[in-house]
């Protein structure tokens, strides 16, 4: 009996990155451009490749990268949701042993300014994850990603009522800085989408420019509007908001980091009042604050 069994395994090509252009054909000088960071990892009856040195099984990491690149020239992609779609497919009908693929596409956001110029969105990006099994191909797991929307609000943004103990040197207050890089990752109802033969057709591609649009509107509107209790309670009406916009929406979930911003004592300074105007920003530690929301 061997000493030790192989419990699960993936493989794949991590970091494929390319800048595709799309020129519009009656200006040839009038492009849109889409940027991408894609992993591809692969699982099926790989298991001897491991145990057995036994390579015949592998279609190599090389040919996941050419894969990626040449599909990525030859197709459409209106959205990475469907290039993710796209990609998984592919995989498991091309090599019968190959039965599940797992996707990952971070886009960088590029705002046109002209015809053909560009300007970079910075930290932010749009991400999207997709797990395909083909034995279950209705339970895929497809989830979009806000990434490095980084806001802070100067005022209504209350912290007080909070549990208090004799470790707590925490004041409550009425009024802070509130400030957050916000992660959002929103799943989708596989059910509400369908196969995903139909995503990859691209006939949910708007659904997923409007919802993808929606999360940051209502993560901006929210966070502007509200006269914030906590994180917590913000980040909830946030999601809970999302969900009641979008009956494509299973769950929803923010990952928070609480960036905090001291106020400077100046007292020292001949009694010189500081009435939330001069801050220090603590890069840390600093609070970190998620949930996961879904539908009643
Ligand atoms: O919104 C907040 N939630 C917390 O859980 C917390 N804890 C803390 O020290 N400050 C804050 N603020």
């Amino acid at each position: 009996m061997a000493y030790s069994y192989l419990e699960s395994s993936c493989y794949g090509k991590d970091n494929v990155k390319f800048l595709k252009v799309v020129k519009n054909p009656e200006n040839q000088k009038d492009h849109e451009i889409m940027e991408c960071n894609v992993q591809v990892l692969l699982k099926g009856q790989l298991d001897v490749s491991y145990t057995e040195a036994d390579n015949k099984v592998i279609v190599p990491t090389d040919t996941v990268k050419n894969t990626i690149l040449v599909l990525a020239k030859k197709n459409k992609i209106d959205t990475i949701e469907s290039f993710a779609s796209l990609l998984a497919l592919h995989f498991t009908k091309k090599y019968s042993h190959i039965t599940g693929v797992s996707v990952k596409i971070i886009q960088q956001l590029w705002n046109k300014y002209h015809e053909h110029s560009f300007i970079h969105g910075g930290a932010e990006t749009k991400e999207v994850e997709l797990e395909y099994d083909e034995t279950k191909p209705k339970e895929y797991k497809l989830v979009t990603t806000l990434k490095g929307l980084t806001v802070l609000k100067s005022t209504n943004s209350m912290f007080h009522g909070f549990n208090v103990c004799e470790y707590t040197t925490l004041k409550p207050t009425n009024d802070r800085i509130l400030s957050t890089d916000v992660l959002m990752k929103l799943e989708y109802d596989a059910s509400e989408l369908g196969s995903l033969e139909t995503v990859l057709e691209g006939s949910k591609d708007k659904l997923f420019t409007d919802v993808f649009k929606n999360c940051r509107d209502t993560t901006l509107t929210i966070f502007k509007n509200e006269n914030s209790a906590s994180v917590q309670a913000t980040m909830f009406n946030m999601a809970t908001k999302i969900l009641e916009d979008n009956k494509a929406a299973k769950f929803v979930t923010y990952e928070l980091p609480n960036k905090h911003y001291i106020l400077f004592n100046l007292e020292w300074f001949d009694g010189e009042k500081n009435d939330n105007e001069l801050f220090y920003p603590a890069s840390d530690p600093n609070g970190l604050i998620k949930c996961t929301v879904g539908r009643n």
